[in-house]
Order: C-alpha cells, then sequence, then structure tokens
C-alpha cells in the first residue's frame, strides 16, 4: 500500500506459528506490511500458554475488588520507582487526566542507584505487592507473566529485526543485559461513563492520545471495546479484542532506530458508554534500556524507500522530542508528569524545576 492509497481501517492479524514454519517468509513480508502502514498488529498463535492468560485475566479482574485500604496501602505516590496502585483519574496523559484505575508492577529488581548516578536510574527497583492473604497467588503468577512476556518480546524482535532485511539481532543492542531488564506491565480498569463523569469541558479520556515507548504487547481482557489507533491521514480506528490475540504496537524507540520504517502509531482508549461494564486491559511494555543512545540503524535503501513519509498523530510532541535527546531523561519527566504526587515527593528538585519550565 502506499502513502497515497486508501489508509488503513483495521488492524491486520498475523500468525505467529508461520514464524515456526516453513512460512516464516510468508509472516516476515505480513510484519513488514504491519510496521510500514500500521505499527500496531494481532498476534494469534503466540507462544504464552493459555491457562496462564486465563489464570492473568481472573487475576486483573480480582485485583480491582482488593479492599480500598490495602489498595491505598500500594499507592504508587509511595513508589520512586512510579510502581503500585494509581485511583481513577490519578494518572495524566498531555495535562488531563485519564479515566482510568490502575496497578503497575515490573520485574522485580533491587534498586541499585546511588547519589551521583544519573537519576533516571533510580527508576528501577521493587514492586509493591497486594498482601497475599487477599490475592493468594497473585505475585507469582505476574512473576511468570513478565517473565514469559519478556521473552516473547526478545523472539519478537528478532523478527522485526528480520523483516527490515537487518541482522536478527540488531535491536537487543537498545535493551539492557538480560538479567537486569525491567520490563512494566499496567493493570487498568476503564469504568463506563456515567452523566457525573461528563466533566464541564465535556473531554473524558480513558487514556489520552500517546505513542508508547519502544515495543508494548497488549492483552484485552475482556470483551470490551475502548482502544483506538490513528491512522496516518489522522482517522481513529476501533481495535475490538479478539480472543486468543495480542496486540502488538510499536513504540518511538523501534520508530528511531529504524529510521521511521516502523510507525510507532498514536493511540487512546475511550471509556465503555454508560451501562456497559467495564473495559480491562493488560498493556505489557518491553523497557528499551534508559541508557541507551537511540542510534539509527543501517536499514537497506529499498526497505527506507517503503516507509510512510507522513503521519498525522495528536500525541504531545514535547515527550518525543525529550525522548530522542535522552531516553532516561524523557522516562522520568514523563513519570514526574504524569503522576504529580509521587514526583513531588521522591524527586522534590527536579519536579519543582519541571514546573518551573511550563
Ligand atoms: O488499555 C489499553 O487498551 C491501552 C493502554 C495504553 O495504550 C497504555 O497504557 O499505553
Ligand atoms: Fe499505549
Amino acid at each position: 500500500m502506499e502513502d497515497n492509497q486508501l489508509d488503513f481501517t483495521s488492524l491486520p492479524i498475523l500468525d505467529y506459528s508461520l514464524a515456526h514454519s516453513l512460512k516464516k517468509n510468508e509472516f516476515l513480508s505480513q510484519l513488514r506490511n504491519a510496521l510500514f502502514h500500521v505499527g500496531f498488529l494481532y498476534i494469534k498463535n503466540h507462544p504464552i500458554p493459555k491457562e496462564l492468560v486465563t489464570k492473568i485475566k481472573s487475576y486483573s479482574i480480582q485485583l480491582f475488588d482488593l479492599p480500598t485500604s490495602e489498595k491505598l496501602r500500594i499507592e504508587i505516590c509511595n513508589s520512586p520507582h512510579f510502581l503500585g496502585y494509581s485511583k481513577l483519574d490519578a494518572e495524566k496523559t498531555q495535562g488531563i487526566d485519564d479515566h482510568r484505575e490502575q496497578f503497575d508492577f515490573g520485574a522485580e529488581v533491587p534498586c541499585t542507584w546511588k547519589e551521583g548516578e544519573p537519576i533516571y536510574r533510580r527508576l528501577k527497583g521493587p514492586n509493591q505487592w497486594p498482601d497475599e492473604k487477599y490475592i493468594p497467588g497473585f505475585k507469582e503468577i505476574l512473576l511468570e507473566y513478565i517473565k514469559r512476556m519478556s521473552d516473547f518480546s526478545l523472539e519478537f524482535i528478532q523478527l522485526i529485526a528480520s523483516s527490515l532485511s537487518l541482522p536478527p539481532d540488531s535491536l537487543n543492542k537498545f535493551l539492557d543485559p538480560y538479567d537486569k531488564q525491567m520490563n512494566r506491565l499496567k493493570i487498568v480498569k476503564y469504568p463506563p461513563l456515567n452523566t457525573l463523569t461528563l466533566g464541564s469541558d465535556g473531554i473524558v479520556q480513558g487514556v489520552g492520545p500517546h505513542k508508547d515507548p519502544w515495543l508494548t504487547f497488549l492483552l484485552q481482557v475482556n470483551d470490551v471495546w475502548g482502544l483506538q489507533v490513528q491512522n496516518h491521514k489522522g482517522d481513529w480506528i476501533d481495535v475490538p479484542p479478539i480472543e486468543g490475540t495480542f496486540v502488538v504496537n510499536i513504540g518511538l524507540g523501534i520508530e528511531a532506530v529504524t529510521r521511521g520504517v516502523a510507525v510507532a502509531t498514536t493511540h487512546r482508549v475511550i471509556n465503555p458508554p454508560p451501562g456497559l461494564i467495564p473495559r480491562i486491559s493488560i498493556p505489557f511494555f518491553q523497557m528499551i534500556s534508559y541508557d541507551t543512545m537511540l542510534e539509527p540503524l543501517d536499514v537497506p535503501e529499498d526497505i527506507i524507500r517503503q516507509a510512510p513519509t507522513s503521519v498525522v498523530s495528536d500525541a504531545d510532541t514535547v515527550y518525543h522530542e525529550r525522548f530522542y535527546k535522552n531516553v532516561g531523561n524523557a522516562q522520568i519527566l514523563n513519570r514526574l508528569s504524569s503522576h504529580p504526587d509521587a514526583g513531588k515527593r521522591h524527586y522534590p528538585e527536579l519536579f519543582a524545576e519541571l514546573e518551573n519550565k511550563n
């Protein structure tokens, strides 16, 4: 599809079993097309065991039924690593409250940051866990899920590289060494709208338009729509849940190092309409190293020629510019502006600096 042809109106569905078969080239060609033209795709027949997906879905629903006191005990404002619980409307995108309730978790790593080192290294550190007595077995299953998703995402970036005629391990150098990687996920609940939630300005966003950092794998837990992706003309396209799939999307880092060939597509979530049940989802983020330099790879000329030339986006460009300059700084400033309470408490100087600039 050329840029001047019809823009996408749905997401491609790729069959992961082809990637490990004699049809691998067919898979790579479909992947390349998806990267060029959409930046988002569904993946079916993926390697995450069905039982694990069922368990994590079930826990994700139970998590929101924890007693309020237990949720508040592990609130994100306690954590310099921005891990834990966020109340409804506590997080912001582009300065507007996101009408969602969520838990942030990551691979369990110690905080090794020391005074004098770049401050963004302090983003890495241990989780805040809900007490086992309320949700037995959750921690073990969540960590297993993160481990499996981490391995899957490592396999996936090799396929992305191969699809762009790059050596398979080309993207790995932008990640931390395996045992130091701290991939993260969110477990999110978007309540349905009601007349009270419609603010005076009329804007209600589940999560506002944005681009992700590197590579994301989204599990849509129930059959409630809400995710929308902006096509290159600027129209919003629905991404309905499809049982047995993940939605995979490219973020800023991969876009930058592939010279814009793999597109970081803008997306948002709108809350379910009144009367519906809440939408629950689990985005898993493979994290780029905070210390990395976004040096572009030697993408072959014939691949670069096929890349899109212009893409409309409603996402915030301040974060993007910071990201291209220094990934770690962009990440911490993004966390500070999306969670001002935690920011003020743990990074008072940096927070004050940010306030003065705005
Ligand atoms: O919850 C979703 O469907 C997507 C969330 C998302 O885009 C994000 O948290 O980055
Ligand atoms: Fe996202």
